[in-house]
Order: structure tokens, then sequence, then C-alpha cells
């Protein structure tokens, strides 16, 4: 299914939000999803559009390809004759499915894991002895970028106590609890004792075994259980796709003033912005970034590290 983006250059891109907004909530669904922000909902296609300071950001989605130039001409026809001062430019990007998206150039992911502190000896042999036992699901785990990236975000926090879903052979948890303090705590929640068993002996020669509680479960039975007030000043959710809606609904709340909490695979692989992809995982993961993004709760930043991961402070 195709996408296509437009960069209209303007500083009235919130202005144009609003009015474009207003106007199509007539005839479709049209929302404000924040400020500067909104969404129109036609049968055959969406738009979404981003103010910026010196732009408006649209990303227009469709069935197919005739649907796609549908809704592109809608909008690109309103804004034209919002613009009654200014002359607009509205030019489209050609249309391309979310699974061709490159969300990394390669030739970048390997600059990067060459720029990065190197993972050390006891996480390469983690890698290495997940992939020999596990195949092709050691896929699951965090490269070593994205781990130095968790153990510096632990490190940056003054992070004291975290919680983990989504544990497989233990890298992640590894690279977060070594960040901790001596007497911080790493609760971490995975439903495979057989991939966890794989971590434990590599979190005692790393020396991190006392701060990690392991807890083998669902995930979201694990977090009911916990008490509702704010403990954890540091969360990371890595674990059933279905499940973050769910996840990050019972953390926040559990999460501590100025508390931090990561979400990965944010972009399902570029799938998340192609509405042809419908499966529950993608429907679940469109559904807990709109709903991070509008939660007055938090502050939140989307990388495009990997296949994308969400920064999310608690305020
Ligand atoms: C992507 S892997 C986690 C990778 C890990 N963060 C790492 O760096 O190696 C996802 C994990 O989520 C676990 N999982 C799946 N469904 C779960 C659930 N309902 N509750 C808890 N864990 C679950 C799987 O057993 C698997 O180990």
């Amino acid at each position: 299914m195709p996408l296509s983006t437009a960069h209209v250059a303007t500083d009235r891109s919130a202005r144009y939000v609003k009015q474009l907004i207003s106007h199509m909530s007539h005839k479709v669904t049209a929302e404000l999803t924040g400020a500067g922000r909104g969404t129109v909902t036609f049968r055959y296609g969406t738009c979404s559009l981003t103010s910026t300071r010196q732009e408006l950001v649209l990303i227009a989605t469709a069935a197919d390809s005739d649907s796609l130039t549908d809704v592109q001409d809608v909008v690109t026809r309103h804004l034209l004759r919002f613009a009654t001062q200014e002359e607009l430019h509205v030019g489209w990007t050609d249309p391309i499915a979310g699974d061709a998206l490159e969300i990394v150039d390669p030739a970048v992911g390997d600059y990067v894991l060459a720029h990065c502190t190197p993972a050390g000896e006891l996480l390469t042999e983690l890698a290495v002895t997940t992939r020999e036992t596990t195949g092709r699901a050691a896929g699951m785990q965090v490269s070593a970028d994205e781990g130095a990236l968790l153990e510096m975000l632990v490190r940056l926090s003054g992070a004291r106590t975290a919680i983990e879903i989504g544990v497989f052979t233990g890298y992640s948890a590894l690279c977060i609890a070594r960040a901790l303090p001596a007497d911080g705590r790493l609760l971490a929640c995975d439903v495979s004792s057989q991939w966890t068993d794989m971590a434990r002996p590599f979190w005692a020669r790393a020396g991190v075994d006392d701060r990690i509680d392991l807890r083998i479960g669902p995930a979201l039975q694990t977090l009911r259980a916990l008490p509702e007030e704010p403990a954890f000043d540091f969360a990371f959710i890595d674990a059933d796709k279905a499940g973050y809606p769910a996840y990050y609904e019972e953390i926040v709340p559990r999460l501590n003033p100025g508390g931090l909490l990561v979400l990965d695979n944010v972009f399902l692989g570029g799938e998340v912005l192609d509405p042809a992809f419908q499966e529950e995982d993608h429907q679940a993961m469109r559904r807990v970034n709109q709903a991070v993004a509008s939660d007055d709760r938090l502050d939140c930043v989307m990388l495009p590290v990997r296949d994308g991961v969400t920064l999310a402070r608690k305020r």
C-alpha cells in the first residue's frame, strides 16, 4: 500500500492544520491530535498533518495508488485555497510501501556501530551464544548500539529502579542492570524460562545478578500485581507488540516523576506507517504511538534508531 509525504514551506503551518481540520470535519473524520497536529481520515485513505516552525509536513496513505492520488488532491486543493496570503508549493514524494521503507540506510547503520562504545567481551559472547542457540529468534535481541543507548539512558537518568518487559536471553537487561547503582533493582519480565535461563550465567558473570529480579509469567499479570504508586525510574518495553498499549497504560502510573519509558520497535519495520498492514501488532503499535504522543503526562521523542525507539519522560 502506498504512502507519500510532502513538506510545504510556510511559517503559517499551525494555522493551516487548524483550518483544514475544521473544514474537513464537516465532511469526513478530521481531528486535532495535539498542538499543531491533525489527522484527516477519508473513506479511501488518511492524511496526517504536523506543523513545524517553517514547514507543514503531510503524510498521505491509501489503499491503492488511485486513492492515494485522491487524498493528495483533496488535501492539496484545500491548502492552496486556504493560502490567500502566500503561494504554497505542495510537492508529494513518489509513493512507497511501508515495508519498503529503509529506516536507516545500512551504511549509516554500520557507521553508527563503528562509532559507539564497543559492546565488550561479555555482551558479544552473549550475542554469539544467543545466535548459536536460538537461531532466527536471535533477531529479537537488541543490537549493540541500542544496548549502548539503553545503558547511556539509565546512567544519564540516574535511575535506581527499573523494569523491563521482554527479556529474551538477557542482553538489554544486562545493559540496563549494569548502568544501575550497586543497590539498584531491575524487575525483568518474560514468559519464557527457556530463553531467560540463558541470561542468568551472563548476569552473574557481569556481577549484576543480585540487581535483577526475574519474573516468569505474562507481563501484564506481573504488572497488575504491582502496587499502583510510582516506583520505577526507568522502563523498557520490548515484548509482544499487541501488548504494548496495556503495558504502557500500566507502566506510566508506576513511573516516578522524571522517570523514563523506552519503547522498542515503534516502526515495525516501516509497516506501522502503511495502513495495508492491519494485523493486531500494527493496530496496537499505532495506538500506543498515538497515545504516547498525545499523553499530557509525558514528554516524548521518537528516534529512528534501528526499528524505532520512543523515549517518553514522565512530567
Ligand atoms: C524482542 S524479545 C526481547 C529482547 C530483549 N529485550 C533483548 O534485548 O534480548 C521479546 C521477548 O518478549 C517475551 N514475551 C512475549 N510475550 C510476552 C508476555 N506476554 N509477557 C512477557 N514476556 C513476553 C518473549 O518471550 C521474548 O523473550
